[in-house]
């Protein structure tokens, strides 16, 4: 069986896209759009990370945390990009902590330690933005992108720590996702639990890009997509059980669309995470 080659999930750079500062050959940039899967007409979904925000959710078993190693594994061979990994469950994103700058396992009070951190690098940032007069960070301002990635939301807001700890992690998440676009610090957060306690309106709103996987009711997959989208046609309760990786893509006011997630195997992400270290090193 021929080995697996990175480049071919991961295309070359898109032409005319923003080049990564002082990139090692090979490298990809966070400008690029990151591959997803395919369509129902097996067209390649891609989605542009920067300045945007992802949340992912479903019931358990769907396919969310593929769909989320799919953009990881995008930002780890990008070497523009910092990422910063928090994940209650630890091991789904484990592998790619050989290559992030934070990786926070089930503990509160490192999780909150590092969102402080981004909190303040935030601030630094949008001063900058004031100084220079202008409402974006852009390649060569000296700030680099960051991706922050949240497996499990429900995990940090209702089920670790004290009610205080979780109440301070979802207003700093809230205000991350919030200020973040402009600022080059994109966030994406999963969810096994779309209920309203999880996924408030106000914080749901704040994402560009929303991707339902299967959903046990139609409201559960509206605090994904949308408000009113289930009773348009548009329900993620629709997705077969079998169809594992299917899921419903709404991007930035878009109407909901169809995609199927590419799978990366565990083989595949270690060969990504020891050439996402390579490019790292030399870049
Ligand atoms: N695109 C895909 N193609 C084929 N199989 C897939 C795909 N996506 C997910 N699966 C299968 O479904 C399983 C569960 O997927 P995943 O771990 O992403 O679910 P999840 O929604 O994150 O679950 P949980 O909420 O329990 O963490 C995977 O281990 C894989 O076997």
């Amino acid at each position: 069986m021929s080995s697996f080659n990175p480049k071919s999930v991961f295309p070359r750079r898109t032409p005319g896209a923003t080049p990564a500062l002082r990139a090692p050959k090979g490298a990809l940039s966070i400008y690029d759009p990151a591959y997803l899967g395919l369509d129902a007409r097996d067209r390649a979904v891609r989605v542009g990370l920067m300045y945007r925000n992802i949340l992912i959710g479903g019931e358990p078993g769907a396919g969310k945390s593929v769909a989320q190693g799919n953009i990881v594994a995008h930002a780890a061979l990008c070497t523009d990009v910092d990422l910063i990994l928090i994940d209650g469950k630890i091991v789904e994103l484990l592998p790619y902590a050989p290559v992030a700058k934070e990786f926070v396992g089930n503990d509160m009070t490192k999780a909150l330690r590092v969102l402080r951190g981004l909190q303040t690098d935030l601030d630094e940032r949008y001063l900058h933005l004031a100084r220079t007069g202008r409402k974006k960070i852009v390649p060569g301002d000296g700030f680099r992108a960051k991706l922050l990635c949240i497996d499990e939301l429900a995990y940090f807001t209702v089920t670790v720590g004290t009610k205080d700890q979780q109440e301070e992690f979802r207003t700093l998440v809230r205000d991350i996702v919030a200020r973040g676009r402009a600022a080059g610090i994109i966030t994406i957060a999963s969810t096994q639990r779309p209920s309203a306690d999880i996924v408030p309106t106000s914080l749901r709103d704040l994402f560009g890009y929303r991707l339902a996987f299967r959903c046990a009711t139609d409201s559960s997959s509206d605090i994904i997509l949308g408000t009113g989208w289930a009773s348009q046609g548009h329900t993620a309760v629709d997705i077969e059980p079998e169809a594992l990786g299917v899921g419903l893509l709404r991007a930035e006011g878009g109407f909901p669309r169809r995609l199927k997630t590419a799978l990366l195997e565990d083989h595949h992400v270690n060969q990504i995470v020891r050439r996402a270290a390579h490019l790292r090193r030399a870049a």
